[in-house]
């Protein structure tokens, strides 16, 4: 395919904000990396997807849109519009220069067992108001043919590890509200998975207890100490041996291990625990030589210091290899709209437990 510029959107499941970034790909390589924007959900509209979360655990059809989830959508949607305007306007980037958005959404409900993952946006109508062709839904085909529909950002992993040249085996880890690894190896073979919990269970800690929206630089963690029991029992999960494919939603852990900790010693104690779902997850995948750390997560140095001691091998953020830890996964969705528009796959059995390579979204114009 021809070099194109894509932009890609990510509202994540830490429901902090849509994060938004320009890149110039042929659907193969990531020639350059361009502007970014990230718009923060005000703590009305946070309020509205959170209750959109419980409101979507009920869903049988994944087009319905009961009760708030309509308004929640209409949320997402006019809120992705304004970042991306607002990013245009900011990077001083002609609309007409952008060949195509990708658009993933605001994942409500995740269950690939019961052949059913819920994002919601209305890809048609962020394609009439930006007057840019839009691909959304990029979860939905996946699912249909029996695989996890996530993680869909190890393909981009792969062409940036590629890239850089990285030696070895590298585990890129996302540490967002869930976290997950892609195992790019030596021999270019990929494989990837959700290994736990990312910042999520950490946010609605801090949110509960403190009234504040994340852990800001780790400080509370980093002023506890990890309590080895609750931890032991925390990662006992039956989750943690399972074998790949799998994907987790949201809140598929529960807090209450550390209910009676205090908020510091919770912290830390919730922070070993992503490091160290982490860590297992790694050596699930066949172990890597080196460690590169994405997503909020590696914002936390509790989280960092425990990946160090646990993992044995260098960590590092994507920052050092020139890549954005803050932007990749809007910089994947860009990337793999225009792997739809390019017809190649987008997911695989390595990745998703699909039955073969696939494509995946669906492709709106204006
Ligand atoms: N300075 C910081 N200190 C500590 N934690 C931080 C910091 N900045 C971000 N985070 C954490 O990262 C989270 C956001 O991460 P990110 O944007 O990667 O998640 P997401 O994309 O919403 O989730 P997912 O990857 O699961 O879809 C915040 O909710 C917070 O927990
Ligand atoms: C269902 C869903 O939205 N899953 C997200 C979530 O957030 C992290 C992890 O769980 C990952 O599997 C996925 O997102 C990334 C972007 C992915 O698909 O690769």
């Amino acid at each position: 395919m021809r070099r194109i510029v894509a932009l890609g959107l990510m509202s994540g499941t830490s429901m902090d904000g849509i994060d938004a970034a320009l890149i110039a790909t042929d659907a193969e390589d990531v020639e350059a990396f361009g502007p970014t924007a990230f718009r923060p959900y005000s703590v009305a509209e946070r309020a509205v997807l959170r209750a959109a979360l419980a409101e979507a655990a009920g869903l049988a059809d994944r087009d319905a849109r009961p009760g708030v989830l309509a308004e929640a959508e209409r949320i997402v949607t006019d809120a992705h519009a304004e970042t991306v305007e607002s990013l245009l306007a900011r990077a001083d980037v002609d609309a007409g220069r952008v060949t195509l958005v990708g658009f993933h959404g605001q994942t409500v409900f995740h269950a690939p067992d019961r052949r059913l993952t819920v994002q919601i946006g209305d890809g048609a109508a962020l394609a009439r108001r930006l007057g840019i062709p839009v691909v959304y839904d990029f979860r939905a085909a996946d699912v249909a043919a029996g695989g996890q529909g996530a993680p869909l950002v190890p393909i981009f992993h792969r062409a940036l590890v590629r890239a850089a040249g990285l030696e070895g085996d590298v585990a890129v880890v996302n540490i967002g509200g869930v976290a997950n690894v892609t195992r790019v190896g030596a021999d270019d073979s990929l494989v990837a998975f959700d290994t736990g919990p990312g910042n999520a269970l950490i946010d609605d800690l801090v949110r509960e207890r403190t009234g504040a929206a994340m852990d800001r630089d780790g400080r509370l963690s980093l002023a506890g100490t990890v309590q080895a029991q609750t931890l032991a029992e925390l990662i006992a999960h039956p989750w943690f041996d399972l074998p790949p494919p799998k994907s987790l939603d949201r809140d598929a852990f529960s807090r209450a291990p550390v209910a009676r900790l205090s908020t510091e010693d919770a912290a830390a104690t919730l922070a070993a625990f992503t490091a160290e779902a982490i860590v297992r997850a790694i050596d699930l995948a066949g172990g890597a030589d080196a460690i590169v750390v994405c997503g909020g997560g590696a914002h936390n140095p509790a989280i960092l210091r425990n990946l160090e001691t646990m993992g044995g091998v260098p960590v590092t953020t994507a920052d050092a290899h020139g890549w954005s830890v803050d932007f990749i996964e809007a910089q994947a969705f860009a990337y793999l709209a225009a792997r739809h528009v390019a017809g190649l796959p987008i997911s695989f059995p390595e990745t998703t437990g699909c039955p073969h390579p696939m494509t995946g979204g669906i492709l709106v114009r204006p």
